[in-house]
């Protein structure tokens, strides 16, 4: 019956249910039920009816447990129970690095070591794609069927679900159309909307490149601060100026602007993480206290995006060797790395320097 919503329909529903609040009921391989609701977003109200139903935890990932020196026996997570006078408060220090320099002392805090963690790992992911906080609170539910069933929840089956939390949505063109620019009069933006209802894409095509020969290319990643509002604190909106320009100068080129804010954790855990850098960390440090990784980007979306164009090799305009290694093995061949050093200023020449010792980059 189509008109019942898929798996994929469900994970869109389930992230929309997490940013606003409202619990969601995970099943894994064995029927067991759980209800899952993100820290970020949660009430002292619905954090009080949690209770009723059981004892809660909360799911956080690795490396908020480093931060929080609680020992991660899921490896890369960790499932810290609840203590019994802990209010929201106390779940939104955990979850939320901002107040740790103020409060260091949140523990000992006492993390599950027995049981299953799957559900836990689901719930993490389904808050890192819904770009909120990477934690959650969990409860056990043992009618879990009839609980959803009654209280109009949305049910997400893990094994139904796990193929598609690893696998990226298909692309698909909804529009294109001409756009003069400053750089090219010969501007043409295409949009491209993934099917699981994840963010849209762009793809700006500087005159009419070649498909048999390598063509001017550059993945860039929306900096809304960089791009938009001049920021010092990254190299962003220079670098975006400075492909287009050299792809208008050269007459042909193909930049993708891929709504993947904040290396992949949203425009709001970005500037959680720039809060943390005024007390002193540094960009990878930041992301790691939030409880990110490093880099929470798919640059795959790239070369789907490059191939559905006609594409097969690029010269990449880059400093991003990971951009480079990706290409090549989801076959695209880089013929060439064109460099793009530009914006250094005072306020970014620490992150420049961070990307170069801890991710890589090429100066
Ligand atoms: N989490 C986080 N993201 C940041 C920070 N500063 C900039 N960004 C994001 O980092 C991304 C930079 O994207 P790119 O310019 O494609 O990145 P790059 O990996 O440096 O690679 P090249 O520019 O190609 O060399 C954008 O999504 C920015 O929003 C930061 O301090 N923390
Ligand atoms: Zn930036």
């Amino acid at each position: 019956m189509s008109l019942i919503p898929d798996i994929t329909e469900l994970l869109a529903r389930a992230r929309a249910d997490l940013r606003m609040g409202v619990p969601v009921v995970l099943r894994d391989e064995d029927g067991d039920c759980t209800l899952a609701l993100a820290a970020e977003t949660l009430t002292a109200e619905r954090l009080a009816d949690m209770r009723q139903l059981g004892d809660p935890v909360i799911a956080i990932t690795g490396r908020r447990a480093e931060t929080l020196k609680a020992r991660a026996y899921d490896g890369d997570l960790a499932r810290v129970s609840l203590p019994a006078g802990a209010d929201l408060r106390w779940v939104q220090a955990v979850a939320d690095p901002s107040d740790d320099l103020n409060t260091p002392m949140k523990g000992p805090l006492t993390t599950l070591r027995q049981g299953k963690a799957g559900l836990h790992r689901l719930a993490i992911n389904l808050t890192k794609s819904a770009r909120l906080l990477p934690a959650a609170v969990l409860v056990s539910l043992p009618e879990g069927r009839d609980f959803a069933a009654a209280h109009a929840l949305t049910t997400i089956d893990h094994a139904s679900a796990a193929p598609h939390l690893s696998e990226r949505s298909p692309l698909h063109v909804v529009s294109a159309a001409r756009l003069p620019m400053e750089v090219s009069e010969a501007g043409r933006l295409h949009v491209f909307r993934p099917e699981d209802g994840g963010e849209e894409h762009y793809a700006v095509e500087i005159g009419r490149p070649d498909r048999d020969k390598p063509v001017l290319a550059r993945l860039h990643s929306a900096c809304f601060t960089g791009d938009l509002m001049g920021s010092l604190k990254c190299d962003c909106g220079p670098q975006l100026r400075g492909a287009l320009a050299q792809m208008g100068a050269e007459g042909a080129g193909v930049l993708l602007y891929l709504n993947q804010e904040g290396r992949g954790i949203g425009l709001a855990n970005k500037m959680r993480a720039y809060f943390l850098q005024d007390q002193g960390f540094d960009t990878v440090e930041a992301n790691h206290r939030l409880g990110f990784e490093d880099d929470e980007r798919d640059f795959r979306l790239g070369s789907d995006i490059l191939k559905s164009l006609g594409f097969k090799s690029v010269r990449l305009l880059t400093n991003n060797p990971a951009k480079i290694a990706m290409m090549e093995r989801t076959g695209i061949a880089v013929t060439e790395r064109v460099p793009l050093k530009v914006g250094e200023t005072a306020h970014n020449r620490g992150y420049l320097a961070t990307k170069a010792a801890k991710s890589g980059h090429m100066l």
